[in-house]
């Protein structure tokens, strides 16, 4: 293989901040494919004619992000499967079996390895169980978070990816319960057998989406002692306010000095849920120089942008690492 595992690479290049990709959905429907659609970002690839013509529109621009996120600097990407569940797919697509399901995955994971090429590292994106029901920016997983079978619904998703040598990494985004990390960190080796992150979904204020305290995570992270999956490589925060993100990063950080740090924040500007569009960053206090150190500083190995940012951020990141990281 073109590649070294990650976990190896990050080990042996101690200095080494990897530049991440942008916000996907949200840069496809910039250039032009309709994602208002339950499983949003996955809808180009759920048409026959995405796979049987090799000049179809949304193949070009699924194609043509993934080339100027790689022109930009980007050296780890991701799949556009963060509303890709089985259940998100089943319920709202023509896929209605696994072994659909399979072939879809299989599918998307080889053309993105394909856009990429062999050297980058590719990471196989999966949204929380609240993405499903829109429940990512809030944390609100019910009356009785901790009954939800986490596992059930994530497992179709994790038993593919996990078997799928292209992907180096394995990503549980936006999570914003502490159940449902809860949940994650009690998987072991046997069901999380390669490196795998949790992006926490974290309030401007600096709680999880659900109110619980970063010492609350913490807590949770210490608790398991030597029980933790050795496959957990970094913990961070992803799609949360740009301008909160560097305290939140310091804040877990200073609760979790060992761990290695993965952020990558959306642009700042808000959706206005009520409108459907999104509203400017309107106190855009720092730059990406700035909050790109401070990242750096707080332990992150691995930055980026989520929700609307585009190969542009990603120039920016990528000047700023080369900046203010050893290597
Ligand atoms: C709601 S956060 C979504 C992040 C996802 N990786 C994407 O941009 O496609
Ligand atoms: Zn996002």
């Amino acid at each position: 293989m073109a590649r070294p595992s990650i976990k190896e690479y990050l080990a042996s290049n101690p200095g080494k901040v990897l530049v991440l990709d942008g916000g996907q959905g949200t840069e496809l429907e910039n250039r032009g494919i309709d994602v208002a659609n339950p499983v949003w970002s996955t809808v180009p690839f759920i048409s026959d004619s995405f796979w049987s013509d090799k000049s179809s529109m949304d193949r070009q621009i699924v194609k043509g992000m993934f080339n100027d996120f790689l022109a930009a600097g980007a050296e780890i990407l991701m799949t556009t499967t963060y509303q890709t569940s089985f259940k998100s797919v089943s319920e709202n697509t023509p896929i209605k079996t696994v072994d659909e399901y399979n072939t879809l995955l299989n599918h998307i994971v080889q053309f993105s390895r394909d856009c990429i090429g062999e050297e980058k590292f590719l990471i196989g994106c999966i949204g929380p169980w609240g993405a499903h029901v829109c429940a990512e920016f809030n944390g609100d997983y019910g009356e009785h978070p901790e009954n939800i079978d986490y596992y059930q619904y994530f497992k179709p998703q994790l038993d593919n990816f996990f078997q799928n040598d292209n992907l180096d990494l394995i990503a549980f985004e936006t999570i914003p319960n502490i159940h449902e990390l809860r949940a994650i960190l009690s998987w072991d080796e046997s069901i999380l057998s390669k490196p795998f992150y949790i992006g926490l979904s974290v309030h401007e204020n600096g709680l999880l989406r659900d109110g619980s305290t970063m010492e609350d995570v913490a807590q949770l992270i210490k608790s398991l002692g030597d029980k933790i999956n050795p496959n957990l490589l970094l913990l961070g925060i992803n799609c949360v306010s740009f301008n909160h993100s560097p305290d939140i990063m310091e804040s877990i950080h200073k609760q979790l000095p060992n761990i290695p740090l993965i952020a990558y924040p959306n642009s700042g500007e808000v959706y206005d849920t009520v409108k459907k569009i999104w509203l400017p960053n309107s106190h855009p206090t720092f730059t990406w120089d700035a909050v790109v150190k401070r990242y750096i500083d707080a332990g992150a190995r691995i930055i980026g942008g989520c929700c609307r940012t585009t190969p542009d951020d990603i120039k920016q990141i990528a000047t700023a690492v080369k900046k203010y990281s050893k290597n």
